[in-house]
């Protein structure tokens, strides 16, 4: 493992290498890991037999962020997940609760537009538009909008006089983003445990201790004075914080990346939002299931460009086979989600990025997931995502007021734009910089 960094990209080698969408590996002593990367195999372990693989490790990296697997997520089955999972189902994330916080979202998609307006105003006398850092708008709309539904708060500093993140902000998501990389990373010590008692093997326990500890810094008062206020216990909220960051705002980094580089894509997305929603009005949450362009345009970019390589470990709770494979009690069954939407068993033409082969035809709605399992998004059975409509809702808005507001360019100094994928991650290798310019009258970007 130390030999072949980044882990997930060595396992996708050793599949190709036994030409096998099921491989066993044994990390360490005793762990199987077993790496799946075909439908038929993923149905197996999620659909029949999804009540036997629905616990998770026991990973040093989970235990720190979760407290000792409190949060749903991170802790193995048993009554605490179930408790939590409930919690979260049927109140954080329940319709009602979803309803109710509209207006904060809200608020967010407007700050947004303001934020990208402000920056091309502020370059508009050098630049015929603005350069803007895509993976930093998107990221802290993201930060922005999950501490505003939780904390009340989309800052927890001043912010910039633009709209644009503080120092605390950046610290804050670039904390989440380090805690995000770290868990189920393949850490040494999380299969030879021996080592643990010794040493920080490969360093990933002193990353996440930090950023573990930047993260409470900023939530822990605001948890607390809650707690004062209601006088009972309240769950720490990094996890609901985790889960909506990453995949939102680095799909639609990449969807931009491959709209500028495809402007036949881009063209249509804008020709749809301005046939559905007009330019005198902002796009809003209830417009977007009508946008089934722009929607196919996200399930594109979650089949292609999804955060993680792999869905996080299901551990096996008794001796079983599956499809003829003997998979022993404890094994960590991983799906992987690069390769089954890149399956070209699956899809025609796997790596090009192509919305239309998600639209389902005249007048019928597009869906996100998929119930083939030939992609997994949200993930689907007992451990499948409560957050799907939530997290849903914020990455479409997020484009759609990308498209609705802004023209988007390659920067002309430039000539082309890099869609390289990151040797260690699968987002994209650097930053996504382009000119955005103003396509509504000024008075309809929101003060
Ligand atoms: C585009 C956004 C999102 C994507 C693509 C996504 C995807 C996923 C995936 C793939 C899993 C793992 C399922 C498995 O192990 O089989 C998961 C689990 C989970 N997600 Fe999401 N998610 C998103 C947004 C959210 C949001 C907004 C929340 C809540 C605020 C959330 C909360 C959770 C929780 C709590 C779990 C753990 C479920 C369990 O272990 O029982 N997710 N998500």
């Amino acid at each position: 493992m130390l030999l072949n960094r980044p882990t997930f990209r060595w396992i996708h080698e050793l599949m190709d290498r036994f030409n096998s969408s099921i491989i066993c590996i044994r990390l360490g002593p005793s762990t199987n890991v077993i790496a799946v990367s075909s439908p038929d195999l993923a149905c197996e372990f999620f659909k029949k037999q999804d009540e036997i693989f629905c616990s998770r490790p026991y990973h040093l990296s989970t235990f720190l962020i979760s407290d000792g697997y409190l949060a749903t997520a991170l802790s193995p089955s048993g009554e605490q997940w179930r408790k939590m999972k409930r919690v979260l189902s049927r109140e954080m994330l329940s319709s009602p609760t979803h309803k109710w916080l509209q207006p904060k979202r809200d608020e967010e998609a407007d700050k947004l537009l303001r934020y990208i307006y402000n920056q091309i105003k502020k370059q508009d006398s050098v630049l015929d538009g603005g350069l803007i850092n895509v993976r930093t708008v998107t990221q802290h709309f993201c930060g922005n909008t999950m501490r505003n539904m939780i904390f009340g708060t989309r800052f927890f500093g001043q912010g910039m006089d633009d709209g644009g993140p503080g120092d605390e902000e950046i610290e804050h998501v670039a904390a989440l983003f380090a805690i995000m990389k770290h868990h189920f990373a393949f850490c040494i010590t999380d299969y030879f445990s021996w080592l643990r008692r010794k040493t920080d093997f490969d360093g990933h326990e002193k990353k996440l201790r930090t950023a573990i500890e930047v993260v409470r810094k900023y939530q822990d008062p605001l948890v607390n004075e809650r707690i004062q206020m209601w006088k009972m216990e309240l769950e720490r909220r990094n996890e609901l914080m985790i889960a909506t960051i990453d995949n939102p705002s680095n799909a639609v980094e990449w969807t931009i990346g491959e709209m500028i580089t495809k402007p036949m894509i881009l063209k249509r997305a804008i020709e749809e939002m301005d046939r559905v929603v007009g330019r005198d009005k902002l796009v809003e949450e209830q417009d977007l299931p009508q946008l089934n362009y722009l929607n196919a345009c996200i399930k594109e970019a979650f089949r292609l460009h999804l955060f993680s390589p792999f869905l996080p470990p299901h551990v096996s709770t008794m001796d079983t086979t599956v499809a003829g494979y003997f998979i022993p009690k404890g094994s960590h069954v991983i799906v992987s989600r690069y390769r089954l939407g890149r399956n070209p068993n699956v899809w025609a033409d796997p790596l090009r990025f192509d919305p239309d082969r998600h639209l389902l035809g005249e007048g019928k709605q597009m869906v996100m997931s998929d119930i083939q399992l030939r992609m997994l998004s949200f993930s689907t059975g007992k451990r499948g995502c409560p957050g799907m409509m939530l997290g849903t809702a914020m990455t479409t808005m997020l484009l759609a007021r990308m498209v609705q507001g802004f023209t988007w360019e390659i920067p002309c100094n430039e000539g082309y734009v890099d869609l390289a994928e990151s040797r260690n991650e699968l987002c994209l290798a650097r930053p996504l910089m382009v000119v955005a310019k103003q396509r509504l009258p000024s008075y309809m970007y929101p003060k």
